[in-house]
């Protein structure tokens, strides 16, 4: 049994390679390297988990390679049913520059679908619904993926009941905005692009996640990085800063977010403490190396230090 379904369309071997300084240009030799299995869903899947919440992971995966994303998923007892994929996983170079520390990200394009593989999954992800409470549709969409894939899925999800929690970029956030799903988590970078302007003051994001709650999606939680998140609701707007840390790899902090804004909605948690958690969570996984993910003790204990300040009323 599960009560969350992850969509992960791009799944993703991430790579992390350790140099002290990047030299564009040259031969950079690297000093650690560490692979993670990565992809937005595959990692809230992994934070869920590790916080005892029964998840199940789907989307495509390239077979190619595919068993080291499948094989990790199975060590850590995360149940999968993916659409493989006559193809490679992309691999996903994460830079890590320790002096000073510094992330770059390389993210590929990923594998292409077709008309086929889109019905397939479209039909096995009809299926995993029904057994689902929250369902998470998060990351890029492979080539040849409909952009109006996470609208259609949202669809599917709300006919069933099933609260979807969105979490992507460019066209296919701003139709999966028009199917109003329970949840969205733009960073401040991806609420730009969603409104086409800059958001360079509290008062201009808050704007723009307002246009969002107006339109009905009852949670938006925009992430800023080290300088924290506010959570919107109708009713309250929560703005939460973390301590500074020094952050080795904020890659996957977006999706402990996520995880936790999940976990909160599941558990009944009030809006105070959801904001709390999911600024830790990100916080945590922020602070670990390669795609390192928050477990629920670090995070609790994190949660402590991070500030929480009721900006408005948002209503
Ligand atoms: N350098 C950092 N220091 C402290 N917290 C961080 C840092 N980077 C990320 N976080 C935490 O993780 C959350 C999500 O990170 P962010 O980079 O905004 O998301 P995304 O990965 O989706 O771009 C932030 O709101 C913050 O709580
Ligand atoms: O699908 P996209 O947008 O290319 O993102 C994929 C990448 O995002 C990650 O899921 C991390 O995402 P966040 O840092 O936003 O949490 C990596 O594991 C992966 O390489």
């Amino acid at each position: 049994m599960y009560e969350v379904l992850t969509v992960t369309c791009n799944p993703a071997i991430d790579q992390t390679v350790e140099v002290d300084v990047l030299r564009p240009g040259e031969v950079n030799r690297g000093q650690k390297v560490r692979m993670d299995p990565g992809g937005k869903g595959i990692n809230v899947a992994r934070v869920l988990k590790g916080w005892q919440t029964d998840v199940m992971a789907t989307g495509w995966i390239g077979t190619a390679n595919g068993d080291f994303v499948v094989n990790a998923l199975d060590r850590m007892g995360i149940l999968h049913q993916f659409v493989p994929v006559d193809a490679v996983t992309r691999i996903n170079c994460k830079i890590a520059e320790t002096k000073p520390q510094r992330m770059t990200d390389l993210n590929a394009p990923g594998f292409q679908v077709d008309a086929k593989d889109v019905g397939a999954f479209i039909q096995l992800f009809d299926r995993l619904l029904d057994r689902a409470k929250v369902v998470v549709l998060s990351g890029s969409l492979p080539t040849g993926a409909p952009n109006e894939l996470y609208r259609d899925c949202i669809k599917m999800a709300k006919r069933k009941n099933v609260k979807a929690f969105l979490d992507a970029e460019g066209v296919p956030f701003k139709l999966g905005v028009d199917a109003v799903p329970f949840a969205v988590k733009p960073n401040r970078r991806e609420l730009e692009g969603y409104v086409g302007a800059l958001l360079d003051t509290e008062e201009k994001v808050l704007e723009a996640g307002r246009r969002l709650l107006d339109i009905g999606i009852r949670w938006v939680e925009v992430s800023d990085g080290a300088n924290g998140a506010w959570l919107m609701t109708e009713t309250k707007t929560i703005r939460t800063i973390p301590p500074r840390i020094e952050a080795k790899s904020p890659v996957g902090s977006g999706d402990s977010m996520m995880a936790a804004l999940v976990w909160g909605w599941l558990q009944g948690k009030s809006e105070e403490e959801v904001a709390r958690l999911a600024t830790a969570a990100g916080t945590v996984t922020a602070a670990h190396a390669g795609t390192e993910l928050c477990s629920w003790e670090e995070t609790v204990a994190m949660s402590r230090q991070i500030h929480l300040e009721r900006v408005s009323c948002s209503g």
